[in-house]
C-alpha cells in the first residue's frame, strides 16, 4: 500500500545532504531508530546551497548554508526529521524548532592525514597543511609555528586528494568524519585533546524536528537520543555561546562524563598560535536529563573564567590563516 505521494504510511521521512557523509550518517540514525522503535524510516535528498556552491563557501557566512536547506524542508513540512553533524549547529536555537535527540557520540578527535605516513611532529618544516579551520589552525600553529597553514575546502575526498596530487603535505579532517566516508586508511596521526581540541560537538549527531512535533507524534526519535553525550556537548557549546563564537571560530572544547564527572576543557587560540587561553572544569552529575542545567552551568563558568583570561579578545580579533584571506566561514 502506498499514498499519493508514493509513501508508505507510518515511514518517517529523514532528509539528508547528498553527500557521502550526511548520507551515511542519516543512514545510521534512521537503521538505529528503527531497530528500537519499529518505525520504518526512508532518506529524502536535499540538495543545499552550500553544496553546490563549494567555490566560494567563504563568502556566504559559514556553514549555515548546510543546515539551511534542510531547516526549510523541516519547517515546510517536506521531511519529519533532519540529521546534522552536531558541531554544524550554530549554538542559537533555530526558531520552530528543537534538537529532539544527539546520538551517542563517534571518536570527537581530529586526524591529520599526510603524505608518507608522516605524523604532526615529523612533518618537515615548512610543509603545508590544508585546513580552512581557524581552530585546527590556531592551535596546530601553538605545537607547530614553522608549518604553512592554507585555507582548503572541499569534502573528505577532494580534501584527500590534494595530499595525493601534492598540492599540499597533509590535511586535518574530523576522525569521525573519515569513518563515515570509509577513508581511515588515510589517517596518519590522531590528534589528541591535549594537542588539538576538537570543535564543540564534534562527533556527534543532531536530530532534529519541528518543536510541535517533538513530544507528539515524533516521540520515537527520543530514542537514539544519549544522555551523557548531551550532557558533554550541552557544556562545550555553553562554551562557544558564551564567547560569542561561531563554529567558524578558534574555540576548541571537550567534555567527558564520566564515574559521575563531567570534565570540561576548551581552548580559544590566535590564528598564529602566539595567543592563547586554556582552561577545564569539572563538576560532579548524575547521567540523568535533569543534569543538563548544570552542563550549561559548566560550561558558562569555565567561559567566564577564560574571558577574564582575555578570551574575548582573542575570539574578536584571531588574526588570519597564515596571515592571508581566509575569511570566516570556513568552519570546522
Ligand atoms: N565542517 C564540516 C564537517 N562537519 C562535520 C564533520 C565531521 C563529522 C563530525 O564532526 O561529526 C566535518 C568534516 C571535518 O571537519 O573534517
Amino acid at each position: 500500500m502506498s499514498t499519493e505521494d508514493g509513501r508508505r504510511p507510518g515511514t518517517a521521512r529523514l532528509g539528508t545532504r547528498r553527500s557521502t557523509m550526511a548520507t551515511t550518517q542519516s543512514r545510521l540514525v534512521a537503521d538505529a531508530i528503527t531497530e528500537r522503535t519499529g518505525v520504518p524510516v526512508e532518506l529524502e535528498l536535499i540538495t543545499s546551497f552550500g553544496d553546490v556552491t563549494r567555490a566560494h563557501l567563504t563568502q556566504l557566512g559559514g556553514t549555515g548554508v548546510f543546515v539551511s536547506a534542510l531547516r526549510d524542508a523541516l519547517l515546510d513540512g517536506g521531511v519529519d526529521f533532519a540529521v546534522h553533524s552536531l558541531k554544524d549547529l550554530p549554538t542559537a536555537p533555530a526558531e520552530g524548532l528543537v534538537l529532539a535527540a544527539v546520538t551517542e557520540r563517534d571518536d570527537p578527535r581530529d586526524a591529520l592525514c599526510a603524505r608518507d605516513g608522516l605524523t604532526l611532529d615529523a612533518l618537515p618544516a615548512g610543509a603545508r597543511v590544508g585546513t580552512g579551520s581557524p581552530r585546527r589552525v590556531a592551535q596546530l600553529a601553538a605545537h607547530r609555528p614553522d608549518l604553512v597553514y592554507v585555507p582548503i575546502r572541499g569534502n573528505a575526498e577532494t580534501r584527500l586528494g590534494k595530499v595525493a596530487s601534492g598540492e599540499v603535505d597533509a590535511v586535518v579532517l574530523a576522525y569521525a568524519g573519515l569513518v563515515r566516508v570509509d577513508r581511515l586508511d588515510a589517517v596518519t596521526d590522531v590528534l589528541d585533546p591535549d594537542r588539538v581540541l576538537p570543535a564543540p560537538g564534534q562527533g556527534a549527531l543532531a536530530v532534529e524536528c519541528r518543536a510541535d512535533r517533538a513530544g507528539a507524534d515524533l516521540a520515537y526519535l527520543s530514542a537514539v537520543d544519549h544522555t551523557a553525550t548531551r550532557l558533554a556537548v550541552t557544556a562545550e557549546r555553553t562554551v562557544l555561546a558564551e564567547l560569542e563564537a561561531g563554529c567558524a571560530a578558534p574555540v576548541g572544547a571537550h567534555a567527558r562524563l564520566e564515574g559521575g564527572v563531567l570534565r570540561l576543557e576548551a581552548a580559544v587560540a590566535s590564528t598564529d598560535g602566539s595567543r592563547q587561553v586554556r582552561a577545564a572544569r569539572t563538576a560532579e552529575m548524575d547521567v540523568d536529563p535533569a543534569s543538563l542545567k548544570a552542563a550549561a552551568d559548566l560550561g558558562r563558568e569555565l567561559a567566564r573564567s577564560m574571558i577574564a583570561d582575555g578570551a574575548d579578545r582573542i575570539v574578536a580579533d584571531p588574526g588570519e590563516i597564515g596571515g592571508g584571506a581566509a575569511g570566516p566561514g570556513a568552519g570546522a
